[in-house]
Order: C-alpha cells, then structure tokens, then sequence
C-alpha cells in the first residue's frame, strides 16, 4: 500500500560498524490517536509530521469513507502538514465499508468510535486481523447496550457495527489480552458522557500500560478532562466535547528508535535518533534503559537519544511487559550479550502480528542461538558465531527489522550473511526503514 519498492528478500551482508544520525519517522501509536481524536474534535487540528505508512493510510482512508475531510500538504523544512476537520463527536457518514489492514491502532479505537455514534459499518482487515481478538472490546461494548456482530468467528473481526441503546453509564473491560481496548474505550467514552459522566472499570490485569498514558495525554491536549483511580477505574465527566489544540505534532516512532539504538550498542556506534528523547510520551524510549542495563552507554537530550558501546553487551533478564513492541529488538540483541537473556511477561506477542514467541524462536534458531520458549516467556543463548540464514518475516515489520541486526559484527561475534524475505511488511509503520538502516551502515573497520 504505501509506496517503497522492495525486492522479495534482500540479502544483507555482514556490517563492520554502525555510526550515524537518524531522523525517525512519525510515531504510529500517536498518529492514529490524534487522526480518531482530531476527526472527532470540534475545529480543524494541523497535524506536523503524521507518519506515513500502512497503518495511518488505513485509518486515514477510513476517516474520508466515513465523511471525515482532511487534506495533506508540505510543511516546513521537510515536515508534512495533514489538515483534519473535525465532524465533533460525529461521523457524517453513517454507513461504509472499512478496510483495516493489520492495524490495530486504528480497527479497535474505531471499533468503540462506531459503536457509540451509531449507523451501519463492516469493519475488517487482513487475514491475520481477523485472527487478532478484539472480543473483550466487543464485549464491553455490547454489554452497555452496543449493537456490534461478528460475521466471522465470534471474537475476532470482521465486524458488522449497527446502532445500539446505551443502557447504562458504567462499562468493565478486560486488560490482559491487549490495552487496546481500554485505549479504544477511553477515546469513545465522552461521546457517551453527554448527559452522566461515563466510567470504565478495568478487570483483572492490564497488560502494556505506557500505551494508556498515551491515550491520556493525547485526550488531554485536545482538552478532555479524565479522571484517574489508578489502573482500575477511569471516569469521564459528563458535557465534555473534544476541542482541536490547532496545531499538534507528531514525536518521532519510538519503537522504531529501539532498532538503532540497538545498533549503536551492537556495533560500536555512536548512533544517534532524532524525534524523540528524554520528553517522549511514549513507553518505549524505556527500550534504553534496558540497553543501558545490557552495558550500552546512552545519552539523551529533549528530543533524541545517542547509543554506543565500547564493550560486548551482558545478558539481560527482565520483564518486558511495559515496552512489548521494543522487546522484540531485546530478544535480537540478546545474541550479541555474553549469558543467557530472558524475556519475562511477554504473552501478548501471540496475538500480534504473528505469533512473534513463535516466530522469533524459529527465527533465532536458524542463526544458531538456543532458544526456549515459554506462554509468556522467551530465553536466548547466543551462538558463538551467528549462521548464516534465510530469515522469515511472517508479514510482521519488527521481525524484519530486529533481524536486520543481525547482520552487524559486534565487538565479539561476526554478524552473519543474512536473506530477509517479503522486505516489504515494513510498510506497515516504516516504509524506508532498510533505507535508513543501510545509511548507519560504515564498511570501514574498527
Ligand atoms: O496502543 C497502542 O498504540 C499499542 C499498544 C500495544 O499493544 P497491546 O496493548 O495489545 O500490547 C502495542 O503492542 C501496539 O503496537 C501499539
Ligand atoms: C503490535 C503492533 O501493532 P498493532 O498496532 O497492529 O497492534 C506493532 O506495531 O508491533
């Protein structure tokens, strides 16, 4: 979908060394918030540096087939400017047929959107969406009075969102299988606060908790006012209305950051990110600290982060629940530390874009490392010298992009020959992300 011509597989030889600065591309977690907050605002929100790749062209293309009017122009400097009209709490149309790729982000938080304001949707996606569950959403909804049926398997998408009859104020919602629907929730709930404040009860664990400060923050700025028990209860007082800030910018992807922050301690480096730093409101700028407890030297200014490493890295065992996206570059890390490293408290990889434990075992695997595999759980040993091998992408970007790194050299190991197959799933939140990679790419030695 978004434009970047890749070959079927690329073959990358071994890189001597990593240095380099990288401008990051938009966050994906932020921009299909502010794309669904802003659609639903009151004004028009200038959106600077939205991110451009499968996963907002989805969610912007389901904004216009739903009446939303945006327009995209060249901003300053390089930037880009997307030009959202608010519809304020509505959508003008009230009938359509939403493609949803694989993009999380934008099928549950529109999910809940629909539901509320009402009318006649198919919501659906590619195959491997229609096996990520978005039943606890579902159920959440459909219990207040929601009219949501699945003409699939009950539990997973497609979807057929009709006009319910909201019953009752109060909605309880599962948070261990993904914090998306909380997120999806949270953003929909003051549609439904007009009159009574609206409260949403979470049951049991929430699973990825970084990512429902984001959903607060963004709310926030375009002026709605949330009310916090801890992670068990969120209330929204009644008569609010989403308010577009005017102008909203979009930080740098930190879960993309977590690639070349590993390469810098990888490789040698310094490697440098730009977009997102010591401000970020994002999670996963915490992937440094973990790279920090690995040995890598890190530095951080308001709006970037520099990685380095003089010295080969040390196993790690940790939980990763907080940073799940971030955690996959860890586990490929992981082959460059001296000891075993464990990944703790990771389940939802399952229900992701493949099962990534799976998929990162098998994959891990092929350069030689031993790997166990657990539910929620993954334990690396590295090789002593990575293999060469061809490695599957399971149509998932980040098992194409931490694979990438297995390529470097390291201080200790020599980076293997490696063949990426379908290069092109990076599309889904970076689409020139092997361009960028190439650009850190030193073919001088130590
Ligand atoms: O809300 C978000 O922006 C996201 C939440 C996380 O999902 P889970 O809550 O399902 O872990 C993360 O993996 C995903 O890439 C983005
Ligand atoms: C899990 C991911 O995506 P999604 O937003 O589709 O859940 C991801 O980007 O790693």
């Amino acid at each position: 979908m978004t434009q970047t011509a890749y070959p079927e597989h690329l073959d990358l030889k071994p890189v001597p060394r990593v240095q380099g600065v990288v401008r990051l591309p938009g966050s994906k977690s932020i921009s299909n918030r502010i794309l669904l907050l802003a659609a639903l605002a009151e004004g028009e929100t200038r959106v600077i540096d939205l991110l451009a790749s499968d996963d907002t062209q989805v969610m912007l293309a389901a904004l216009r087939s739903l009446g939303v009017q945006w327009q995209e122009a060249a901003g300053e400097g390089g930037s880009t400017v997307h030009r959202v009209l608010g519809a304020n709490g509505n959508f003008p149309k009230r009938q359509a047929d939403l493609f949803m790729g694989n993009a999380g982000t934008a099928i549950r938080p529109l999910t809940a959107a629909l539901a509320v304001i009402g009318g006649d949707y198919k919501v659906h996606g590619v195959p491997r969406m229609h096996e990520r569950p978005i039943g606890d959403l579902v159920d959440a909804l459909n219990a207040v009075g929601a009219h949501i049926e699945y003409t699939g398997n009950p539990g997973y998408p497609p979807l057929h969102i009709l006009s319910g009859e909201f019953k009752t104020r109060e909605l309880s919602v599962r948070g261990n299988v993904s914090s998306q629907f909380l997120t999806a929730l949270l953003m929909a709930a003051p549609l439904m606060a007009r009159s009574e404040p609206v409260t949403i009860k979470v049951l049991g664990e929430l699973i990825s908790k970084p990512y429902i400060e984001i959903t607060l923050n963004l709310m926030r700025r375009f002026g709605m006012r949330v009310e916090q028990d801890g992670w068990q209860a969120f209330t929204i007082p009644a008569g609010q209305c989403y308010q577009s800030p005017g102008t909203i910018h979009v930080e740098g992807d930190a879960s993309s950051a977590s690639y070349f922050m590993a390469a810098g301690a990888i490789g040698g480096g310094p490697v440098r990110v730009e977009g997102v730093g010591r401000d970020s409101i994002q999670g996963d700028v915490r992937f440094a600290q973990a790279m920090e407890q690995m040995g890598a030297t890190i530095t951080m200014g308001e709006n970037w982060i520099e990685a380095s490493a003089s010295a080969p890295l040390k196993a790690i065992d940790a939980d990763f629940n907080h940073i799940p996206d971030a955690a996959m570059t860890i586990a490929v890390a992981a082959l460059y530390a001296e000891g075993t490293s464990t990944l703790r408290n990771i389940a939802s990889w399952r229900v992701k874009e493949t099962d990534r434990i799976a998929a990162m075992a098998a994959e891990l695997r092929k350069l030689g490392a031993t790997v166990e595999e657990g539910a929620d759980y993954l334990r690396v040993t590295p090789p002593a010298v990575l293999k060469a091998a061809a490695i599957d992408t399971y149509d998932d970007h980040r098992m194409a992009m931490c694979f990438s790194l297995a390529t470097l050299d390291g201080a200790v190991r020599r980076g293997a020959e490696l063949r990426i197959n379908d290069p092109k799933c990076v599309a889904k939140t970076f689409p020139e992300y092997f361009t960028a990679f190439a650009a850190i790419a030193r073919k001088d030695s130590f």
